[in-house]
């Protein structure tokens, strides 16, 4: 199958630092990729580059290509705006909106123009149901989401990106802030989610690569050192430094 992402030869600079090098790689559409790696290596940074998040931090200046669908991104003919429409994110700490669950999932509809209230109610049911929150808070949609716990307003904000329906979700450690039951529920979702879309996930937790992860890339220093089928990649490192770090030797 073709890849929905490619990297190629991707720098990218904060100001004079050099945070990202010579990045070539291929996402597989339907499957989970995980960017493992000590901190500081330019995990979350690349994983911005995908949906162009890191335009909105000044002085960065990116080098190479990032072609979704076999088109760069980076073309001045691409609108970040319906491009992260596409390839939607959720981040490490939970950032529901100040407003009601409903409203949240609703939201980025809403911004798009659907207006009528059926199609809003089928879609924040359906985003819902595909976050496995639903049950949890059917009978609350007009209460406020700040009121959810961590785990579940995690669950909502993968429901709010999924309310567009991308085809790609990244994931930058959305897991690290929650406790082993809501971890494990996000997980479980991410293979499920799979079917119908592409995750790309942060994570500083090997475990949690090596249980859901199809293809695992490790990067050191900003870059790139091995990327492959992830039972291959933790049974048989190519490259030393990949040993090394699987095995806690470093990092
Ligand atoms: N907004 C920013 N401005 C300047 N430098 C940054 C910025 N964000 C990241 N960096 C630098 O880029 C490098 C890579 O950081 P990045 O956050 O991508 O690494 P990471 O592997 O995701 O780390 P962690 O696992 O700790 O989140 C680091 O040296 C970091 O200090």
């Amino acid at each position: 199958m073709d890849p929905i992402l490619q990297a190629k030869d991707l720098n990218l600079w904060y100001g004079a630092n050099q945070a990202l090098h010579h990045i070539t790689l291929d996402i597989p559409a339907h499957e989970i990729t995980a960017f493992i790696g000590p901190s500081g290596c330019g995990k979350s940074t690349f994983l911005r580059t995908l949906n162009r998040m890191n335009d909105l931090i000044t002085g960065v200046k990116i080098q190479g290509e990032v072609n979704f669908h076999g088109e760069n991104i980076y073309e001045p003919s691409v609108d970040p705006t319906v491009l992260r429409r596409r390839i939607g994110m959720v981040f490490q700490k939970a950032n529901p909106f100040p407003m009601s669950i409903y409203d949240n999932v609703a939201y980025g509809p809403r911004t798009h123009g659907i207006r009528g209230r059926k199609e809003l109610d089928e879609i924040v049911e359906r985003s819902l149901r595909s976050a496995a929150i639903w049950d949890e808070v059917k009978d609350r949609l007009k209460k406020s989401a700040l009121g959810l716990s961590g785990g579940q307003q995690q669950r909502l904000c993968i429901a709010r990106a999924l309310a567009v329906e991308p085809e790609v979700l990244l994931m930058d450690e959305a897991t690290s802030a929650l406790d082993p039951i809501s971890t494990s529920k996000i997980e479980d979702l991410a293979i499920e989610l799979k079917s119908k879309y592409t995750v790309v996930m942060v994570t500083h937790n090997m475990q949690q690569a090596a249980r859901i992860s199809d293809n695992t890339a490790f990067f050191l220093l900003g870059e790139l050192v091995e990327m492959g089928k992830t039972e291959k990649l933790f049974a048989y490192p190519q490259d030393k430094r990949t040993e090394d770090y699987i095995t806690g030797r470093f990092g």
